[in-house]
């Protein structure tokens, strides 16, 4: 956004008593206390009535003493401004009867706290007079009103019955007074039926909103992800049953209120799964472009994916879930045991085309940051790519696919880094929100030793990429076929329900005659959702969204982008 240039301001105000001298030009509010502070019995109405006074003839000489210390707020980091409500026990207790009439207003403002959380603070500026009052007043609300990257209307779509089925009382406590204070007006519908926002996008006028937030899980952002694509694709008329179709971006933004089970897409994006964060950050108008993986059985669209796209161990993992819902987020922990116990691995061929053009490499121990230089390279590349793909000067890609041929513990496309409390850097912690590629990590056969220091390593700094029987690839695009399609004519067009049906039954599982299961198969984890098909095709489609996100701050700002894990 262009700054915007406005004349700067500078005159001595109180803050809690304290003379201060504050200033503001287009990009920061500042204020510096001009003496250092006493003990708390000046903050009396006489005390602060001289400390005005003398504010007034100290204003023309201010450049004079700046003690050091002092505190500054970026405009774009101000929720709101207004005037300062005085009750009448604050106006007692701090002896305003010295004072004709108090001037005051109050600037809420973003403070940052402990790992990526952030917090409303607000401050009150006590003015010597009426006009001075109003005059900032109207400085920083004419500089709020420049940040047109904010927005003014949203829809919201809360899910009562994600997670611990919190997200109505998240919302109305945590979130509605931030909006409240912002001056952002919504529409709010609490979902009645799974799919209800999905549907509901299809139809809604979607010009009177400057942005969609859902109020759940990773299952609830997947809804309202599938109803937005799918609602552009159909104004502009795009097919997407086509595979090699090319989608149109949504321009409306993504909010995520995190209310769910794992939240992954809201902790990889912010750097934590708190709702007022998030909130803030929707306030302040961020935006975070996102790539999104389209999953297609031949010509079928099936469904979209964000963070994982997983199938054997995280497949199981959610079927074994979806029977215990009533756990709420501890179901996953049960299955996760349980899965692990029973040990599968799937037999199946894995194809892909590696994203040649991506800056970055999925063992290169880079993490995608806000702002992040691998992301904004790898778009640019890809953009010459496909021109030059255009113009016809590139070689054949169907020479360019690979293929692994095998037994998988797990075979899984993280198109994120897909961090989550359970494993704070991820499953793949050097993928990128917005570089057009997804990492796509095969994990063969193994012990069941070997798998659980594999898992073990999603918790803790070890690299998990570093075994001899996981691989890990930057891919555009992959395949996968189960072994039964291979053995059947590969062509069969009927859906894999059928067909699993009969053979995982009939078909004793020859990796474990001891355990005599019968499992020939296992199902896609597509974002927390199921797949209906288990040969499928994904392919990655780049920063075809956008969230209300910044992508994650670095703590320790030394390079603003990628930071060494
Ligand atoms: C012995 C220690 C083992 C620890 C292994 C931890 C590995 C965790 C990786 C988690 C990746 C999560 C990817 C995100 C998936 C979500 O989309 C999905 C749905 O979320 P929600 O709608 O909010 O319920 N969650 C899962 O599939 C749960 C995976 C849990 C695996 C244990
Ligand atoms: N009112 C509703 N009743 C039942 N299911 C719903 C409702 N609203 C949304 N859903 C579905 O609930 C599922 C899980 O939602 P989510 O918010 O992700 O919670 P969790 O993280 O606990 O899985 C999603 O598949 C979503 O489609
Ligand atoms: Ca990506």
């Amino acid at each position: 956004m262009e700054p915007v240039m406005v004349p700067a301001l500078r005159s001595v105000l109180a803050v809690s008593g304290q003379s201060c001298e504050l200033s503001l030009d287009s990009e920061r509010l500042a204020w510096r206390e001009l003496r250092p502070r006493r003990d708390r019995s000046r903050r009396t109405g006489v005390c602060l009535t001289r400390v005005l006074q003398r504010a007034r003839g100290l204003t023309d000489s201010l450049s004079r003493q700046l003690p050091s210390g002092g505190h500054s707020i970026p405009v774009s980091e101000i929720v709101s401004v207004g005037e300062a409500e005085i009750d009448e026990t604050y106006h007692h207790s701090m002896k305003w009867e010295h004072m004709c009439k108090p001037h005051a207003f109050t600037v809420n403002y973003v403070q940052r706290v402990k790992n990526h959380r952030w917090r409303c603070k607000a401050v009150t500026f006590w003015c010597s007079d009426e006009v001075l009052c109003c005059h900032w007043l109207k400085a920083l609300n004419d500089l709020l009103d420049h940040q047109t990257c904010r927005p003014k209307h949203l829809l919201i779509y809360i899910n009562p019955y994600g997670g611990k089925k919190k997200g109505k009382q998240i919302y109305e406590k945590k979130v509605a007074p931030l909006f409240n204070l912002a001056g952002i007006s919504t529409d709010v519908i609490v979902t009645e039926f799974a799919n209800h926002a999905r549907d509901d996008l299809y139809e809604v006028n979607l010009e009177k909103y400057d942005g969609i937030v859902c109020v759940g899980g990773d299952g609830m952002f997947s809804e309202v992800l599938h109803g937005l694509i799918g609602r552009v694709q159909k104004d502009k008329d795009i097919d997407h049953d086509n595979p090699e179709a090319n989608l149109s971006p949504c321009a409306i933004r993504i909010g995520i209120i995190p209310a769910g089970s794992t939240d992954c897409v809201c902790f990889a994006t912010v750097g934590i799964n708190d709702p007022v964060t998030s909130a803030l950050h929707i306030i302040l108008g961020d935006s975070q472009p996102l790539d999104v993986c389209s999953v297609h059985r031949k010509k079928r669209f099936l469904k979209y994916t964000v963070s994982l796209l997983g199938y054997g161990f995280y497949g199981d993992v959610l079927k074994c879930s979806e029977k215990n819902r009533w756990l709420g987020p501890a179901r996953y922990d049960l299955a996760g045991i349980k899965t692990f116990l029973s040990h599968h691995c799937y037999e199946g061929t894995v194809s892909f085309q590696a994203a040649k053009w991506a800056a970055g490499s999925p063992r290169d121990l880079t993490r995608c940051m806000s702002g992040c230089d691998i992301c904004r390279q790898s778009s640019k590349q890809l953009d010459e790519h496909q021109k030059a793909q255009t113009l016809g000067s590139l070689q054949n890609e169907q020479e360019d696919w690979k293929t692994i041929k095998g037994k998988f513990m797990a075979v899984n496309a993280a198109n994120m880094c897909c961090a989550c409390p359970r494993s704070p850097k991820g499953l793949s912690p050097a993928a990128h929100l917005a570089d057009g590629a997804a990492d796509l990590i095969v994990v063969h056969k193994c012990s069941r030793l070997n798998f659980l220091r594999h898992l073990i390593r999603h918790t803790n700094k070890k690299d998990q990429f570093d075994f001899p029987f996981v691989e890990v690839h930057r891919v555009k695009t992959f395949q996968f076929t189960p072994k039964h399609f291979e053995d059947e004519d590969g062509d069969a067009e009927s859906t894999d329900l059928r067909i699993s049906g009969k053979k995982n039954f009939a078909q004793i599982c020859t990796d474990h005659p001891s355990c005599g299961c019968n499992q020939v198969n296992s199902i896609w984890n597509c974002d927390g959702e199921t797949l209906d098909q288990t040969a499928i095709e994904m392919r990655v489609h780049s920063q075809l969204v956008k969230l209300f996100a910044r992508g994650v701050e670095d703590s320790k700002p030394k390079n603003k982008c990628s930071s060494r894990i």
